[in-house]
């Protein structure tokens, strides 16, 4: 017997979040919940504003037909379904099929979206391997060699990975290379995307030796996981790129060709964002994820993330939209 249900969610972000060109006041998503016989599984459905092709509204209407479809028994080919749906739902049947482990990596990359200072006594606190991520190619790329140095020099055995986003121009990139001190460049774990296009990444990481790391082009047509000189990891972001056995894919790929494979948030609720964190302690258990974006909400989903005081909504106070 399988039965399901669909729940919609709105959740207040923290004021200035800002995806690309705009703010992102609400998140909204969708939360799938799976039942055979005595098995239950979860899967969050949250398309990215900006990064996602698909609405909210466009994935909450195909999560109903694809779980009319489940329920009865169906075929489902996920491989045609919207990233986002494709992710809740293959998510959900991992879950209920009791393939996704419990225990989760919740050893985050510190994001720095305010006040570096701040960050800087945060990580001299933090055990262990030390990470952060800081976005840059937002303001002058002198100054984001200047907060790479700050970091580098401040924080003994930090590892940086910093996230351009695709924003410079190949002389952006070799500007904000020329201040980031050669004796202080192996502190840079990786380089997210510095330029508009992968050929230009790739000659500014052979031309600075600052390594670089794909996300983007991980979700351009055609991409495919190869060793280059200069690339050392690739980020997964699996509410965008789509079936879970695609993320699993990805990341034997990059382990086959020496690569590091990030598992890394789109913004989904504490809900999914502890998926994500079990779905990291599985397969890249060597690796702290891309999961620092709780402090970017007002409040949580059902699930608590570890130490994070924000109030949480139960999946009872939401408005089932459908169930079967
Ligand atoms: O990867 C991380 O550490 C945090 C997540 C993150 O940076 C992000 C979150 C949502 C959308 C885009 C991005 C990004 O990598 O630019
Ligand atoms: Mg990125």
């Amino acid at each position: 017997m399988r039965s399901a249900k669909l729940f919609q969610y709105q959740l207040p972000m923290d004021t200035g979040v800002i995806l690309r060109s705009q703010r992102l006041v609400t998140r909204e998503g969708w939360v799938i919940e799976l039942k055979q016989d005595d098995k239950i599984g979860y899967g969050e459905i949250a398309p990215l504003p900006e990064f996602s092709h698909e609405t909210a509204e466009q994935a909450g209407e195909q999560a109903k037909q694809l779980l009319a479809k489940w329920q009865a028994g169906e075929a489902i080919d996920l491989d045609s379904a919207y990233p986002s749906v494709a992710s809740g739902l293959s998510m959900a049947m991992l879950e209920l099929n009791g393939e996704l482990p419990a225990e989760g990596n919740y050893q985050v990359a510190p994001l720095c979206s305010g006040d570096p200072d701040e960050l800087v006594i945060e990580l001299n606190k933090m055990p262990g391997e030390k990470v952060a991520k800081i976005k840059v190619g937002m303001y002058e790329a002198v100054r984001d060699g200047m907060v790479a140095n700050m970091f580098i020099e401040a924080i003994p055995g930090i590892r940086l990975r910093l996230d351009a986003n695709r924003q410079w121009t190949p002389l952006k990139a070799q500007q904000f290379a020329k201040y980031v001190k050669p004796e202080n460049r192996a502190g840079i774990a990786f380089l997210e995307e510095p330029c508009k296009t992968p050929a230009e990444s790739l000659a500014f990481a052979q031309e600075t030796g600052i390594n670089i790391a794909w996300d983007e082009t991980v979700r351009d047509e055609g991409f495919e996981v190869k060793a280059e000189p200069g690339v050392v990891a690739i980020v997964i972001k699996p509410t965008l790129v789509g079936p879970v056995e695609r993320c699993i894919e990805l990341v034997k790929q990059a382990h086959e060709a020496g690569l590091v494979a990030v598992i890394s948030s789109s913004m989904e609720s504490s809900l999914g964002l502890n998926q994500l964190a079990r779905f990291a302690a599985w397969q890249t258990p060597d690796v702290i994820p891309g999961l620092d974006t709780m402090q970017l909400f007002q409040a949580q989903l059902e699930t608590p993330w570890p130490e994070c005081s924000l109030p949480v909504t139960s999946l009872n106070d939401l408005e089932v939209v459908w169930q079967s």
